[in-house]
C-alpha cells in the first residue's frame, strides 16, 4: 500500500529546532518482526497530537520507546533538540517526559491528595513522601491540578473509592505533578463512560499550550474533541497526517483502518 503524507501538518511547516518532539527514522523488531519502521514524528511544543492505527499498528510500542521503555534498533528520538534514544526511562522522565499508562497506578489506600503528594516528590520512599512537609508552592501546585482534574471535591477520599474515570484523573494529575513538557497517554478513555469521555476532552483541552500531549486513542468522538493533527500508523509505519476530514477521507486511511471499523464518522 503506497505511503502517504495526505497534508503539511503543523509540525511539517516550523523549522526542525522548534520542535519538542523529533522521531527519525525509528524502528525496533520483534522475533524479527519489524514493529516500529522507519517512523518519523514531529511534534511541536504546546500542540495535542493523536496516533491512531488498527490494533498491533505500532502505536503503544511508540509511546515505549519514546518513554525508554524499550530500546530502538535504528533511528534517533530528539526531545527539546537532545538525542534522548534510548536513555533509561527515569532519566527521559526527569528531562520532561511524563506518561500515564492503560492500566492506572495509583496507590489505592492513600487519600487523593496523599498520591498528589507521592508524585511530587522523587524520594523513594512512600513513606517519606506522604509525610514530609509541603512547601506553600507545592500544595498550591496540588489544589490547581487537582481542580484542572475536577477532584477537588474528593482531595480526602481514598483512591480505591473512585470511579474509574476518577482514577484515570487523578493518574493524569499525578503526571502533570511532574510538569512534562510532553505527556503520553495511552487510551485515557478506554473504558469510560460518554460524559467521563467528554470530561477527558475538556483536561486534555485545558493542557494544551502549557503541555504538548500525544495521545493513542480509538474513540473517533473523543480524537475530534481535542485534536487537529491526527496521525496515521500501519503496519509500524506513518501511513497518512493531517486534519480529521483529511485522514476520513484518505483512501488509503480508509483501506487500512476505518474500513475495519477503527474511524466511525459522526
Ligand atoms: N514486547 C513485545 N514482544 C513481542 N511482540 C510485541 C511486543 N510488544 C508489542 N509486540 C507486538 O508488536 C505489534 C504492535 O503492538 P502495539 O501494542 O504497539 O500495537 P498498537 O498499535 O498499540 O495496538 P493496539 O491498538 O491493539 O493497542 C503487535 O503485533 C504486538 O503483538
Amino acid at each position: 500500500m503506497a505511503r502517504t503524507v495526505i497534508s503539511q501538518s503543523l509540525s511539517t511547516q516550523q523549522s526542525p529546532n522548534s520542535y519538542l518532539l523529533e522521531i527519525q527514522n525509528l524502528e525496533v523488531s520483534f522475533d524479527g518482526l519489524k514493529v516500529v519502521d522507519e517512523l518519523n514524528l514531529c511534534v511541536n511544543p504546546g500542540e495535542v497530537r493523536v496516533l491512531i492505527g488498527a490494533n498491533g499498528a505500532g502505536k503503544t510500542t511508540t509511546m515505549d520507546l519514546i518513554s525508554g521503555k524499550i530500546k530502538a534498533s535504528k533511528g534517533k528520538i530528539l526531545f527539546k533538540g537532545l538525542n534522548i534514544t534510548n536513555w533509561e526511562s527515569d532519566k527521559i522522565a526527569r528531562a520532561g517526559i511524563g506518561r500515564k499508562f492503560q492500566i492506572p497506578s495509583v496507590f489505592k489506600d492513600l487519600t487523593v491528595a496523599e498520591n498528589m503528594q507521592v508524585a511530587f516528590c522523587f524520594n523513594p520512599s512512600l513513606f517519606l513522601n506522604v509525610y514530609r512537609c509541603l512547601q506553600r508552592k507545592e500544595h498550591e501546585r496540588i489544589s490547581e491540578i487537582l481542580d484542572l482534574v475536577g477532584l477537588t471535591e474528593l482531595s480526602q477520599q481514598p483512591a480505591r473509592l473512585l470511579s474509574h474515570g476518577q482514577t484515570q484523573w487523578l493518574e493524569i494529575g499525578m503526571v502533570l505533578a511532574q510538569n512534562p513538557k510532553l505527556v503520553l497517554l495511552d487510551e485515557p478513555t478506554a473504558g469510560m463512560t460518554v460524559q467521563e469521555t467528554r470530561k477527558t476532552a475538556e483536561i486534555v483541552n485545558s493542557l494544551r499550550g502549557q503541555h504538548a500531549i500525544l495521545v493513542v486513542e480509538h474513540d473517533m468522538t473523543f480524537v475530534r474533541d481535542i485534536c487537529h493533527i491526527i496521525t496515521v500508523m500501519h503496519q509500524g509505519k506513518k501511513l497518512a497526517e493531517g486534519t480529521i476530514s483529511e485522514i476520513e477521507n484518505n483512501p488509503d486511511v480508509l483501506a487500512a483502518y476505518l474500513g475495519n471499523g477503527g474511524i466511525s464518522h459522526a
